[in-house]
């Protein structure tokens, strides 16, 4: 096997096409650190385990579907406890900070890196920092312990408060360096593990013996996580929590609409840049008559267009329901509402109210039309579905994720994040999260489930739709 790395890529070579994406350990920088065994085989609860730790050259691979000759392609190293750690339970002293917006189960992954540290490696120095990246420099810490975070998993957001912006990473390094924090567990989306990235590099050019640990949050699924697409994790928590809230907005708006003559029902769902909420809660529902996605344009007037389809629909059925991401239909607004493009703290664009507007597009095209009264209900749930607590899968999810975190960071391995790949937890280079935002593909079979099951127009010419094919390969992974 041969190696080949930089700072940011650890890659291993072996044979048949196999590649170990790997994630960097603190003995990359910091030679001859010393080893321990792992504590946790001399833990009551864990001693009926079989087979306690994960054997070091475990690892697991990407691609699952193959062909005869296919080469064995990308793999992982798998999460989980190791033969060796590098701390002793007196000498770590961990931090916790969660970023970006909210999404159920912050709280379950808080807890459970608490209660892991503690349980297992019998860590009792545990910082949380409070209110994001810049809370590492302008705030103060909280102490955790098992007590203090006993109860959180039944609350929605975050005990420790969240931020956008202020990461400054020389700030916030100092902060780490002076404390003497030598694990950092950072629980955010995509701009949050950015920013663990950079932090991860300050402290490896410092030379520091600290970890630092990443925990994918995104309600959006803009991480590259596996609901559809080539993507790397299976999904991320709290998603599956969002989807089932998002049904009972749903099914208010169906009901309004079923109990009214020409009820038209709009549903506003999360998904700043991507669909997914929006396309799982449609499948989920099957209520829905129309999806509306930012990965897929649409058009209102005309052959084949929305207010061409609402009409088609209300006369077959005398009502209809529309969910609508909050990132789709955005270049229509900006065209109507000449907009500006601001952004918030972290960069973020910030969006124009999508279903406010659609909603009094609707209403203005079928009260000028003068031939069909309709009555329409705006329905926009989007904070509701993510500031409430994680469900009980979500739940066990999150505990599943928090565990290999801190079994990582305990064994010296650092600039990971973790997630499951192909049911499996390993550890993924940071470069690997950030490398692109995840997206709905348009040409996938999942979009065409949701095609079908709504019989609504894909807005899509023949043109358009080889264009779509060319540009955004469908993943051979999803079903
Ligand atoms: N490219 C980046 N480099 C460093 N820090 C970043 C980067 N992008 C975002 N951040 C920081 O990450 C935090 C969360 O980012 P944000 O985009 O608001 O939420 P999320 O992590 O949920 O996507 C913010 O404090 C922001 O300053
Ligand atoms: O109003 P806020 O708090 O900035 O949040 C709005 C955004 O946060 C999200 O819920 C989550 O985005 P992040 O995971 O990137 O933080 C988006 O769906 C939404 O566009
Ligand atoms: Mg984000």
């Amino acid at each position: 096997m041969g190696h080949s790395g930089n700072l940011q890529l650890k890659v291993v070579n072996g044979d048949a096409g196999y590649v170990l994406e790997d994630v960097p350990h603190l003995t990359d920088y910091i030679p001859d650190l010393p080893t321990y065994p792992n504590p946790l085989q001399f833990n009551a609860a864990y001693s009926v385990v079989k087979q306690y730790f994960v054997n070091v050259d475990d690892t697991v691979s990407q691609k699952i579907v193959v062909h005869k000759d296919s080469p064995r392609g990308t793999h992982f190293r798998r999460a989980g406890p190791r033969q060796k750690v590098y701390f002793v339970s007196d000498e770590v002293h961990a931090c916790i900070v969660t970023c970006g917006g909210l999404c159920p189960g912050l709280n379950t992954v808080i807890r459970e890196i608490v209660c892991g540290l503690y349980h297992m490696y019998g860590v009792s120095k545990i910082l949380g920092i409070d209110g994001g990246y810049r809370g590492f420099y302008s705030k103060n810490t909280i102490n955790l312990t098992p007590k203090v975070v006993n109860d959180i998993h039944k609350r929605g957001g975050t005990i420790l408060g969240t931020s956008r912006g202020g990461h400054d990473t020389s700030k916030i390094v100092d902060s780490i360096q002076d404390r003497g924090i030598n694990q950092v567990y950072i629980i955010g989306g995509d701009g949050t593990q950015k920013g663990a990235a950079v932090i991860y590099e300050e402290i490896r050019q410092r030379g520091l013996k600290v970890a630092v640990a990443g925990i994918p949050k995104t309600i959006d699924n803009d991480i590259p996580v596996h609901i559809s697409g080539p993507a790397v994790i299976d999904k991320s928590f709290g998603f599956d929590t969002a989807v089932e809230e998002a049904q009972r907005a749903i099914n208010a708006a169906h009901v309004e609409a079923e109990s009214i003559e020409n009820g038209i029902g709009v549903v506003k769902l999360m998904g700043r840049y991507c669909g997914f909420i929006a396309m799982y809660a449609t499948l989920g529902s099957r209520d829905v008559d129309c999806c509306l996605i930012p990965e897929s344009p649409f058009y209102l007037e005309g052959e084949g267009g929305l207010y061409e389809f609402i009409e088609k629909r209300l006369k077959e059925n005398g009502h209809m329901v529309i969910v609508i991401a909050e990132g789709a239909g955005q270049d229509l607004l900006a065209e109507s509402l000449q907009s500006m493009n601001q952004q918030d703290a972290s960069g973020n664009k910030l969006l124009q109210d999508v279903g406010l507007w659609i909603s009094h597009k609707i209403k203005d095209h079928f009260a000028r039309l003068h031939k069909m009264a309709i009555n329409l209900k705006y329905i926009d749930p989007t904070y509701m579905i993510r500031a409430i607590p994680s469900n009980a899968s979500d739940n066990v999810y999150c505990t599943l994720l928090a565990q290999s975190a801190v079994h990582g960071a305990v064994a010296g391995y650092t600039g990971f994040t973790v997630g499951p790949v192909n049911g499996r937890h390993a550890y993924i280079p940071f470069n690997r999260i950030n490398e692109r935002q995840n997206q709905v593909v348009i040409t996938d079979r999942m979009w065409a489930r949701v095609l079908s099951s709504t019989n609504q127009p894909s807005f899509l010419s023949a043109n358009e739709l080889a264009k779509f094919k060319r540009e955004k390969p469908s993943c051979p992974v999803v079903g």
